[in-house]
């Protein structure tokens, strides 16, 4: 008989507003995964691995259980399984691996255009539909009002309309759902991006040895996006002005450029924003040929 090697599983959302930045993400990784709608349980070809499809709500649930080592979820649903799982007494311990840079959006209290909103107060005793009941239950309490709650798993927004609900909590990131259901957004209630989440238990020397690549490449993933490579002449003499308009903490590799004794290159890893008005500046200082790249993996 024999035993095959532990494979890592990861939970990740089969379709829906994190699938697709969560298959970029493992596939910048390096991970080579054959994902077809109906195949629920992808297999890593060149790393022990297996990607479990699931709902995005049920992946707590599965790593808390430890059906799943790792998850990729948002903020926002994890802590909603936490809230619920609490107040039933069932396991609800996790390891939030490493937060990650997608997902990112607000769970917010809106009220129909024409409510006069002056302050959470005037909420007191009116009823919400949510998809998220327990965060929202909190958020009342630790705010001293009661409010009322009706579940609704999708198209949250359409509630008040239909006389179902006096407003809703749900999530928000460019406020367009609202606008077009004639809501406006009133209180923040949490703010969620997705996570990497680990279940609590060790995992064993083999699958934590498989994490222990996976995460420095989700770092690296991660640090690239944010960042970008920066390239320009500069004037010899202009050299610390140009370095000090460098966004982040790199320092600049100053290299001669051939044939030209009053220029040089520049390169420098910018690890925040590189504004357009950066860019004038530079060329106000003397500076041409800046060239803004973007990254595509960077480790140490
Ligand atoms: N508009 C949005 N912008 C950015 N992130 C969002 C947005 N809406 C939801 N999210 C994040 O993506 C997660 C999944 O949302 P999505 O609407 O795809 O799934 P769902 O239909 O609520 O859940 P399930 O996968 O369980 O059916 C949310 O829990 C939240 O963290
Ligand atoms: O502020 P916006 O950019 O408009 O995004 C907000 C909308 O996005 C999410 O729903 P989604 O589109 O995922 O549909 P769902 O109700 O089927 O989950 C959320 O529940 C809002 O309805
Ligand atoms: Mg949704």
């Amino acid at each position: 008989m024999t035993i095959s090697a532990p494979r890592l599983r990861i939970a990740m959302q089969k379709s829906g507003r994190l699938s697709d930045d969560t298959q970029a993400l493992l596939k910048r990784c390096g991970l080579k995964l054959n994902v077809t709608d109906r195949r629920l349980l992808a297999h890593v070809s060149n790393l022990p691995i297996d990607i479990m499809r699931v709902r995005s709500s049920d992946i707590p649930g599965l790593v808390m259980d430890g059906v799943c080592d790792l998850g990729i979820v948002g903020d926002n649903t994890l802590e909603e399984e936490e809230l619920s799982r609490a107040l039933i007494g069932s396991k609800n311990d996790y390891i939030k691996t490493t937060p990650l840079n997608f997902g990112e959006c607000r769970f917010s209290i809106a009220m129909p255009e024409e409510f006069e909103y002056t302050g959470l107060a005037c909420l007191d005793g009116l009823r919400f539909a949510t998809t998220y009941p327990q965060l929202l239950k909190r958020f009342a309490k630790e705010n001293g009002i009661n409010v009322e709650f009706c579940l609704l798993k999708g198209s949250v927004e359409v509630a008040p309309r239909v006389g179902l609900a006096d407003g809703i909590c749900d999530l928000v990131s460019t406020g367009a759902t609202l606008e077009a259901n004639g809501l406006k957004e009133v209180a923040e209630v949490f703010r969620s991006k997705a996570s990497l989440i680990q279940r609590a238990e060790p995992l064993g020397d083999e699958k934590q040895d498989i994490l222990n690549t996976l995460l420095p490449r989700i770092q690296g993933v991660m640090k690239a996006k944010e960042s970008k490579y920066i390239m320009l002449h500069a004037p010899k003499d202009k050299i610390s002005e140009v370095s000090a308009l460098m966004p982040g903490k790199e320092t600049p590799t100053i290299l001669p450029l051939a044939g030209r004794e009053d220029l040089v290159a520049v390169h420098v890893v910018a690890t925040e924003t590189f504004f357009w008005e950066t860019m004038e500046k530079l060329k106000a200082l003397g500076c041409n040929s800046i060239l803004v790249m973007p990254i595509e993996k960077m480790m140490g």
